[in-house]
């Protein structure tokens, strides 16, 4: 078959099942991109007008700077309605001018500098998780859904650095007013509509039903962010969190309680803001900041810490080079215990080539991220020409599976690819990570994310030896553009020496 031909059948396939829809609808669309990509190469038509491209060389066409490639509806159909009116958050604005109002204020609090602020924070509630393993798991000896226990550890990490509180996930084990389920339904729809928002216009976002039935606060985790607004604007802070029993003193040293004003969380930064600039920084726009925080920072945070143990606890010689890193640097004093920095965590390289290589065959967002084709000559690629207005993305768990960037094993677990002594290699590897995006809508929380992973994987490591429960077990990915896996069930103990 010629390119041609098969190009011809894909355009064929799409118009007659409209492809994306169902196979997001099946919940695994990664498998099906990839085996599209796989049978009909790099172009394959997934839409009427939409185009799934998988081909070395292409972000910075598709996502540079300058380039004019704005991001298509599938992003409008995110947009929260409150009172009535859109209101998009950061993520989901395709107004590259508001995008551009949107960041500016925020974006320093964001930055690397500003990380080491967040330590504290951090360290509070990676103290409560060890702590809570402990005596679930490590005392009893259950078997610990690890999965689960992660998605609430990163949605009590960004409830403490937005709100100086966690949100008491992990001290409950449970999930807080629902907050988890509603973040997944939420995905589970948008991610099925944004295949055709023709159908999210006719209903969600009818004019009939948003002024006659739409809640004041359409979104859940919205009005989750409304009343910790509230609390803190009532100062109610304190006491939100129950005070759990913590034995190990140097767990209790770590965490913090109730609300300090001086400490550096986002919500004060966003008050200060409101406060300085209200005409940029209005009420709409403070919930929209929160509601960005909770959304993007915290199921794809626990995609990848999920990712990250999974590949590890399938792959013993890839653990046990980890653990002999980690344990040299401790008995080196290079490595903290039972919270390493930062700094420290940095200086590993075996734990940055395993996080590095969790998040290129885990890309937490496994969809095309779509732009549209700008005015002018259109888009070429080969032989071919796809007009303005045309959408086209790519898919990161397609991309990283590319043989022609990452070589043969590009489907296998392979950290040492990132220690190559090759830097052209690694170079031309890193260019093509897509994980957290690419160019001016970059993930704006890549900082916070990596500080997360590469402080709580060792953290967990140099306290506890796990094991699956059921090692020949596979874990289910269910893709809702976030994946979700289920199934990382592990016994732990505490590790010794
Ligand atoms: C491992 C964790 C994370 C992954 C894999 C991830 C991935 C991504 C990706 C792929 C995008 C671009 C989406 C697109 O262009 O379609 C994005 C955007 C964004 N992310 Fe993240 N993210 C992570 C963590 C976070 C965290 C912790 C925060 C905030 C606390 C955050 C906030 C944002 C924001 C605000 C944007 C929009 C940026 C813009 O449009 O200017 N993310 N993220």
């Amino acid at each position: 078959m010629t390119l041609n031909d098969t190009w011809a059948f894909s355009e064929y396939f799409s118009q007659l099942l409209l492809a994306s829809f169902i196979f997001v609808i099946g919940r695994s669309s990664q498998d099906a991109y990839l085996a599209l990509h796989k049978e009909y190469g790099d172009l394959v038509r997934i839409g009427p007008n939409c185009v799934s491209i998988c081909k070395p060389d292409l972000i910075p066409t598709i996502y540079g700077i300058g380039k004019g490639y704005v991001k298509s509806d599938f992003y409008s159909v995110w947009q929260n309605i409150v009172n009535g009116k859109r209101v998009a958050s950061m993520v989901f604005t395709t107004d590259e001018a508001e995008h551009a109002a949107m960041k500016k204020p925020i974006a320093a609090a964001y930055s690397l500098s500003t990380l080491k602020e967040f330590e504290p924070l951090l360290d509070s509630t990676t103290a409560v998780f060890l702590s809570r393993l402990d005596e679930l798991f490590v005392d009893t000896g259950k078997v610990c859904d690890l999965g689960k226990y992660m998605q609430w550890y990163a949605f009590d990490v960004i409830g403490e650095l937005t709100f100086s509180k966690r949100l008491g996930f992990l001290e409950k084990a449970q999930d807080v007013e629902g907050i988890c389920a509603s973040v997944g339904k939420n995905f589970d729809r948008c991610s099925v509509l944004g295949q055709m928002p023709w159908l999210d216009r006719l209903t969600y976002k009818n004019p009939i039903y948003l002024r006659y039935f739409a809640k004041p606060v359409s979104n859940p985790v919205v009005a989750f962010g409304q009343r910790r607004l509230e609390e803190r604007l009532n100062d109610m802070d304190e006491n939100v969190q129950p005070e759990i029993e913590i034995e190990d003193p140097a767990l209790r040293a770590k965490v913090l309680h109730g609300t300090i004003p001086s400490k550096p969380d986002f919500l004060s930064r966003f008050l200060t803001l409101h406060e300085e600039q209200p005409d940029t920084v209005t009420d709409s726009r403070l919930l929209a900041y929160l509601f960005m925080n909770i959304n993007a920072g915290s199921d794809t945070i626990g995609a990848t810490i999920r990712a990250v143990f999974y590949y590890l606890l399938k792959n013993p010689d890839s653990m046990t080079e980890l653990v002999n890193e980690l344990q040299g640097a401790h008995k080196a004093s290079k490595l903290t215990v039972p919270l390493p920095t930062w700094t420290e965590c940095q200086n590993l390289p075996y734990l940055n080539a395993v996080i590095k290589e969790a998040l290129r065959l885990n890309p937490a967002l496994a969809l095309p991220m779509e732009r549209i084709v700008p005015p002018g000559p259109g888009l070429k690629i080969d032989y071919h020409t796809f007009p303005p207005g045309t959408i086209v993305g790519i898919n990161p768990w397609v991309l990283h599976r590319d043989k022609r960037i990452f070589g043969e094993d590009a489907e296998e677990w392979q950290p040492k690819r990132w220690l190559s002594k090759d830097q052209e290699k690694i170079k031309y590897m890193d260019q093509h990570i897509l994980t957290f995006g690419a160019g001016k809508r970059t993930c704006l929380g890549r900082n916070i994310a990596m500080l997360e992973l590469t402080k709580l994987v060792p953290a967990l490591l140099m306290r506890y030896e796990m094991r699956l429960a059921d090692p020949e077990k596979e874990w289910r990915i269910i893709n809702s553009w976030v994946v979700r896996q289920e199934g990382l069930d592990v016994v732990m103990s505490r590790r010794s020496g």
